[in-house]
């Protein structure tokens, strides 16, 4: 059985331990298996990531209770003005840019908290459900370092000094969010769970989601099934990764679809975390990236102007 999985997986697998703790070799191999993944595929799997199962588990369990309250108390937790960033956006907000109809999903954002921030500016506490924050705060402290780790390795691939990124993500605004796909009770008229999109940030952090579903659009336009083994995150390149080189790494469009008949009783949970940059990074293409076979696709932007044109164009900003 493990030989068909092994030839089935649509994405690559790297061991993050290679480059944390390897020789300079082996930290070499890890970039360079890393740039061919997100070349190609635009995704890649990351074992060795040392961000304990216990946490994870845990934050499943508080998730899960969070989304079973009822509509009232769960609605105390939206934010106005907050566009969705923090706190809770009920079922039937997000779409996808092209689409008309909005996902199958509710979810509960966790956002950057810096010393200086007022309560108001800082994420909610939920009452209820008090170590859902503490986690999530938690995981997201993991994920972010971790993400770093994943962008010097990208930086040295794009032979840029090993803190490029991290200088721009320290105290960046970077989401966790926690998202809720319901049972299924009736045909759904169009919508399905995620509707094809590809991310807006610099790199998403994925684990494993309680349910299957995952699909990405290989570069044969087909929908691959993305399956994660037990103990992997899985990461792909956003736009702002893609935009920043040129195309030259890429986002690539990924769904997430319904559950045959039998399973529309089954929820499913998963938990991405989306890196973002603070808002006044640029994402002018990188010199290196523009050649005479791939001239300058994109105007200079910063992070900050790129996600609120991004942020309307999905329906959580007006
Ligand atoms: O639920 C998932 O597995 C993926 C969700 C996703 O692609 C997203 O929220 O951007
Ligand atoms: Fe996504």
């Amino acid at each position: 059985m493990s030989n068909i999985l092994t030839t089935t997986r649509a994405i690559p697998l790297v061991n993050l331990a290679d480059y944390e703790h390897g020789s300079d070799a082996v930290r070499q191999a890890f970039v360079d298996q890393l740039a061919d993944a997100f070349r190609g595929i635009g995704f890649v799997g990351v074992t060795g990531h040392g961000i304990p199962k216990q946490l994870i588990d845990d934050f499943y369990v508080a998730a899960k209770k969070f989304f079973a309250m009822d509509t009232d108390g769960k609605g105390k937790y939206e934010i106005p003005g907050a566009a969705g960033q923090r706190g809770y956006t009920a079922f039937g907000k997000e779409k996808a840019k092209q689409s008309q109809v909005a996902d199958l999903k509710e979810f509960f954002q966790i956002g950057q908290e810096t010393i200086n921030m007022t309560t108001e500016q800082r994420n909610p506490d939920v009452a209820e459900v008090p170590e859902f924050m503490t986690l999530g705060r938690e995981l997201y402290r993991q994920f972010e370092v971790k993400g770093n780790v994943l962008l010097e390795a990208i930086a040295s691939y794009l032979e840029l000094p090993a803190n490029y990124f991290s200088t721009y993500t320290k105290d960046g605004i970077s989401i966790l969010r926690a998202i809720h796909y319901p049972p299924i009770s009736s045909e759904p008229a169009s919508a399905i769970r995620a509707e094809q999109h590809e991310d807006i940030n610099l790199i998403t952090l994925l684990v494993g989601a309680s349910a299957g579903g995952l699909e990405l659009l290989n570069a044969n336009g087909e929908w691959q099934e993305v399956v994660p083994e037990n103990d992997e995150i899985v990461i792909n390149v956003g736009d702002m990764l893609q935009r920043l080189t040129n195309n030259h790494l890429k986002s690539t469009t990924h769904r997430v679809v319904n559950p045959p008949r039998a399973e529309w009783h089954k929820p499913r949970l998963s938990i991405p975390f989306f890196l973002h940059p603070r808002p006044e990074m640029s994402l002018d293409v990188l010199a290196s990236c523009v050649t005479a076979d791939n001239p300058r696709h994109y105007e200079a932007i910063t992070a900050g102007g790129y996600l609120d044109q991004r942020l309307r164009e999905i329906g959580l900003k007006k």
